[in-house]
């Protein structure tokens, strides 16, 4: 089981005097895994943990069965795309590939053979020959992935991938990474909830370094059944419906404002209706202990 399995047992991390991760516990299985949290929630030293490129102060790590202390090992598992990726912006596509192809110790035959095999899933064979400097925000990122898994790992870790994105190349994005997903572990943190419940039957929420969830998109929907409401409020309703209730969203036509809010027990003048995500995810922080005001989530 092990052998595809990413384990994490008692995790912590400091930076200087600052704990940046408290006694993390995690085990995650092939697939997409979300990891969701707020910034500076902890999820890019986490994932900067996995891909060895900074320590742990103590607790174990094992992926697919080896111990986090074996870098070098480590690194032939992992693929790492990080929040901020920029190669080589003069060189083309295809050079940018063969170099990096170079880097791993892999020969002219195999990075040819990879290369081409990567740019076809990622959908840039047509632009092989293009500097990367002249690709969109999207294909930078999808050559991201092409590069990251070059050396054919069984886990790839995605940070952030999908901010700044336009809704399409966004929506392309996070159906490449579940293709990829199909035969690896992919872990994508993020803080946009709607990529997570697009692609992830896993998640975790981290929130100030400490794990809040960790289980099922679908238990997370659960916990906030019977909490989430839609009322149509007058203009002199809203200050105190904005005092009393965590509002998740806002749509002002005229003079009166539609609103969705989460609430422990049902209100009066407004409508149950099923949870999303986003509004399971506001609970599930505003539960444990963080606060916010009005419309929270970001998009
Ligand atoms: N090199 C560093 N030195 C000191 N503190 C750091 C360093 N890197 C991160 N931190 C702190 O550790 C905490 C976790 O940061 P981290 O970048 O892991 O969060 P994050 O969830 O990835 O946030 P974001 O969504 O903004 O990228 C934050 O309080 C951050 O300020």
């Amino acid at each position: 089981m092990s052998k595809n399995t990413i384990i994490i047992q008692n995790l912590n991390k400091f930076y200087g005097n600052k704990q940046a991760l408290f006694d993390i516990n995690l085990k995650i299985e092939k697939g997409m895994f979300g990891l969701l949290g707020r910034n500076g929630a902890g999820k890019t030293t986490l994932m900067k943990t996995l891909a060895t490129l900074i320590h742990k102060k103590d607790g174990e790590i094992t992926v697919c069965g080896v111990a986090i202390e074996n870098a070098k090992e480590i690194r032939k598992i992992i693929g790492y795309l990080p929040q901020e990726f920029s190669i080589y912006p003069s060189m083309s596509v295809r050079e940018a590939m063969d170099y990096l192809g170079v880097l791993s110790g892999m020969n002219r035959k195999e990075r040819k053979k990879r290369t081409e095999i990567l740019l076809n899933q990622v959908n840039l064979t047509e632009h092989v020959n293009k500097k990367v400097k002249a690709l969109s925000g999207g294909m930078k990122r999808r050559l991201g992935i092409a590069q990251a898994l070059l050396h054919d790992p069984k886990v790839l870790i995605v940070d952030e991938p999908t901010a700044g994105l336009d809704p399409e190349e966004r929506i392309h994005f996070r159906n490449l990474l579940s293709e990829v997903a199909e035969d690896r572990i992919v872990i994508l943190s993020t803080h946009i909830v709607g990529d997570i419940e697009a692609t992830c039957e896993n998640i975790a929420i981290l929130n100030n370094g400490r794990l809040l969830y960790h289980g099922t998109v679908d238990a997370l929907l659960t916990t906030a059944t019977g909490k989430v409401f839609t009322k149509i409020a007058n203009k002199s309703e809203l200050p105190k419906l904005k005092k009393e209730y965590s509002i998740t969203s806002m749509l002002t036509l005229g003079n009166q404002t539609h609103i969705r809010f989460l609430s422990d027990s049902p209100v009066s003048g407004a409508v149950e209706c099923e949870p999303n995500m986003e509004d399971a995810y506001m609970l599930y922080l505003y539960h444990n202990g963080a606060t916010f005001e009005s419309v929270g989530g970001e998009r």
